[in-house]
């Protein structure tokens, strides 16, 4: 049995982990962090969880974490890593962080975060969590920086294309749809019901923190730099997200040609499920489940290929790929507490 901590576990990420690892068969869950919510119990926070979970929430402390646990989520808003997460490696533990603070350089990360990097060999150390993607990595990693949700989504659509390449690099447009979880649950003027009800709108445009995490890995896939313009939205719902991908494609890709790729790349891969000619998936269809759902359409009067890639942002957007990559570093079914079907309707 692994001995988990949830670091953040009053946030949306956090209670997601716990709602996806009680039915864990190989995790339990032996200390949950937070912070203004420090000394209350978890059921009082959230009661849906009356009756499954009653622990109190702690404060934050890696030596009480490093005394009880081996395996630890961080679900922390980004720039608190670096006071947490070196204590814990010290001390042999190892550590999944869903925030953005290790999945860049440091100069990308105040570039983009405008906050603190963590130290420079804490970050070097961070393998990029992206599952189906980097699996021998993750295998051996002692820190886990779990990919960002528009970066999953996006990432999931386009690496196939660009490592094979099937598409002009520089042509690549992403436009992408969040619910309002995303945000996380702290109060916050943009995520208040009158402002976001029957609106739709677009947000951080070409200044998204998340731009330069695909474009990071898109350039190693490509063995260049690769850049994309990038467009966030926010929609009136709670969870998923939709990227709808677009890029010119290269001579010689025929659209039987690109479906071929689609399945070779995801044959054996639990959760990414390619749709048929002409279906494309909807949010609806992941919701609740860690599964990211591709359809695709090459428009042979323009040249360029369009494809749609649905996730849900809480799931395989952050802690059921957080779950994901505990599973492939313990050596445990990969998908070992995320069976869930999606909730339909
Ligand atoms: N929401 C999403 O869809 C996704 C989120 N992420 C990332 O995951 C992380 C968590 O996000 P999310 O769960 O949505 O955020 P929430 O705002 O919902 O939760 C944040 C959590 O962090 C705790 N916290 C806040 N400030 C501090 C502090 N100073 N010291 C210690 N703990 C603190 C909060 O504790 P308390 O409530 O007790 O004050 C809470 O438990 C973020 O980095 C986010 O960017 C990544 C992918 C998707
Ligand atoms: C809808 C919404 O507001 N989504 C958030 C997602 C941020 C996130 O997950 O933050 P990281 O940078 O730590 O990955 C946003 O767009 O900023």
């Amino acid at each position: 049995m692994i001995r988990a901590a949830v670091v953040g576990a009053s946030g949306y990420t956090g209670v997601e982990l716990l709602r996806l690892l009680h039915r864990h068969p190989e995790v339990d869950i032996v200390c949950l962090t937070g912070d203004s919510s420090a000394g209350k119990r978890i059921q009082d926070i959230y009661p849906h969880l009356q009756g499954i979970y009653n622990q109190p929430v702690e404060n934050t402390d890696p030596d009480l974490i490093a005394e009880r646990a081996d395996f630890v989520f961080i679900a922390l808003p980004s720039g608190h890593t670096g006071s947490i997460v070196p204590n814990l490696l010290k001390k042999g533990l190892r550590v999944i962080d869903l925030g953005g603070d290790l999945r860049l350089p440091g100069d990308m990360y105040s570039k983009w975060y405008k906050k603190t990097p963590v130290p420079e060999p804490i970050q070097k150390q961070a393998v990029y969590g992206l599952s189906e993607w980097y699996r021998t990595e993750i295998e051996k990693a002692q820190l886990i920086a779990n990919p960002g949700c528009y970066p999953t989504a996006t990432l999931l659509a386009l690496l196939p294309l660009v490592e094979a390449g099937a598409i002009e690099p520089d042509s690549i447009i992403v436009d992408a749809k969040s619910g309002v979880s995303g945000a996380g649950r702290a109060a916050a003027l943009g995520s208040v019901f009158s402002e976001v009800n029957e609106n739709f709108k677009a947000y951080k445009v070409n200044h998204h923190q998340h731009t330069p995490e695909i474009e990071q890995q898109l350039s190693k896939a490509a063995g260049k730099k690769v850049v994309m313009t990038f467009t966030p939205h926010l929609v009136p719902m709670t969870r998923g997200i939709l990227a709808t991908c677009y890029a010119r494609v290269s001579a010689g890709w025929t659209q039987s040609r690109l479906f071929d790729l689609y399945h070779s790349t995801y044959e054996g891969k639990p959760f990414v499920r390619i749709r048929p000619v002409g279906n494309y998936p909807q949010t609806k269809e992941v919701t609740g489940s860690n599964r990211c759902d591709i359809g695709l359409s090459l428009d042979d009067r323009t040249g360029r290929l369009t494809v749609l890639s649905v996730i849900d942002n809480l799931v395989k957007g952050a802690s059921g790929q957080a779950v994901q990559n505990l599973n492939i570093m313990a050596g445990f079914e990969e998908t070992a507490g995320l069976d869930e079907v999606p909730l339909y309707p």
